[in-house]
C-alpha cells in the first residue's frame, strides 16, 4: 500500500496525539499535513512535530488521501459544509468527533447524496494521548478494503483500533471506553481517599492505587485466563479481598456499574440526535 497523504483538519490534543503517533510510526513528515485557525496552536504544533500547518482547511485538504476531522462536536457542521466544495471523490473521511453520526457528516459534505464520501466514524479515548488508547471504528459501505487498512493505520499509532459491525455501537463504545478512563479516575480518587482515611500518608495512598490499577490491568491483558479467575486467585477464602468484595457486592456494585454505563450509552445516543440536526 503506498503511504497515504494525510490531512487533519483542527489541530488540538487529539490531532497532535494521533500526527505524533504516525511519525513515531515511520510515516514520514511530509505526508502529513493540517489546518487550525489557532495561530499559537499551529507554532506549537508546528515546532513540535515539523509538519505542515496551515489556518486554511480547503488548502490542508488539496491533494490528501485521507481527511481526519479533529474539531470539537458542536463546530463540524460549519466546518463540513465550508470543506464540501473541496472535496474529491477519492478521499476517505475519518471523523473522531464524538456524537456525530455517518449520516450527517455525509449531509454536510455533499450536495448530493449519491456523492457522499466514504467516512469512517471512530470513539478514541484520551489515554491515545500517551498511545495507549482504544478506539471503536465504523465504516460506511463506500470505504473500500485499502481505506479501511487506512483507517486502521491511523488509529493503532495510538493504540488498539476494533472494528464495528454497526454504527449504533459506538454508543456501547462511548460508554465503555470513550467515557471509561474518568471512571478509573474516580475509582483511584476514592481508594486513595480511602486509604488515606485509614491512615496513609495521601502520596503514598495515590502510588499504591495508582500502580495497583496498571499492574491489574496488565494482569488482565496479558494472563490466559479472566478478570473473575484472577479475582477469585487474590480473594482468600474469610480473608480481607472477601470481605471487602462482599461489602461492594452488598452495596450493589454491578447493578450500578450496568447503570452507569446505560446512562453513558442514552446520552450517546441523545446527543447524536442533536449535534447530527
Ligand atoms: N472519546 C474521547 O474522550 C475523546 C473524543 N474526542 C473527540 O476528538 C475531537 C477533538 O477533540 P480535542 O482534540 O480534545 O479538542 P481540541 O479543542 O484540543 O482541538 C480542536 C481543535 O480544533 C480547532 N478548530 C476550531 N475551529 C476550527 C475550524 N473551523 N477549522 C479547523 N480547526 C478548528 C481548535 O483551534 C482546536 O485546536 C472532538 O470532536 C472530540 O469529540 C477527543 C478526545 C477524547
Ligand atoms: O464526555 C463526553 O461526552 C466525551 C465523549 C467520550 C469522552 N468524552
Amino acid at each position: 500500500m503506498n503511504e497515504p497523504r494525510i490531512a487533519f483538519i483542527g489541530a488540538g490534543n487529539m490531532a497532535a496525539s494521533l500526527i505524533g503517533g504516525l511519525l513515531a510510526q515511520g510515516v514520514p513528515v511530509e505526508r502529513i499535513r493540517a489546518s487550525d485557525p489557532g495561530a499559537e496552536q499551529r507554532a506549537k504544533i508546528s515546532a513540535e512535530h515539523g509538519i505542515f500547518i496551515c489556518a486554511d482547511n480547503a488548502e490542508a485538504v488539496a491533494g490528501a488521501d485521507v481527511i481526519v476531522l479533529a474539531v470539537k462536536p458542536q463546530v463540524m457542521k460549519r466546518v463540513c459544509q465550508a470543506l464540501a466544495p473541496h472535496l474529491s471523490d477519492s478521499q476517505l473521511i475519518v471523523s473522531i468527533a464524538a456524537g456525530i453520526p455517518c449520516n450527517s457528516l455525509e449531509r454536510w459534505l455533499s450536495a448530493q447524496p449519491e456523492a457522499a464520501p466514504a467516512i469512517v466514524r471512530c470513539m478514541p479515548n484520551t489515554p491515545a494521548l500517551l498511545r495507549q488508547g482504544v478506539s471503536g471504528l465504523y465504516a460506511t459501505a463506500r470505504v473500500t478494503a485499502e481505506q479501511r487498512q487506512q483507517a486502521e493505520q491511523l488509529l493503532s499509532a495510538v493504540g488498539v483500533a476494533l472494528w464495528l459491525d454497526a454504527e449504533q455501537q459506538i454508543d456501547a463504545v462511548t460508554a465503555v471506553s470513550g467515557s471509561g478512563p474518568a471512571y478509573f479516575f474516580l475509582l483511584i480518587e476514592a481508594m486513595t481517599a480511602a486509604g488515606e482515611q485509614l491512615g496513609l500518608p495521601r502520596e503514598t495512598a495515590a502510588q499504591l492505587t495508582m500502580q495497583t490499577a496498571l499492574g491489574a490491568a496488565r494482569m488482565a491483558l496479558e494472563s490466559d485466563v479472566d478478570a473473575a479467575e484472577l479475582r477469585r486467585r487474590v480473594t482468600s477464602p474469610n480473608g480481607t479481598t472477601e470481605a471487602a468484595i462482599t461489602s461492594f457486592q452488598a452495596g450493589g456494585f454491578e447493578a450500578l456499574v450496568h447503570q452507569a454505563l446505560t446512562a453513558a450509552a442514552t446520552r450517546s445516543a441523545e446527543l447524536a440526535e442533536q449535534l447530527g440536526q
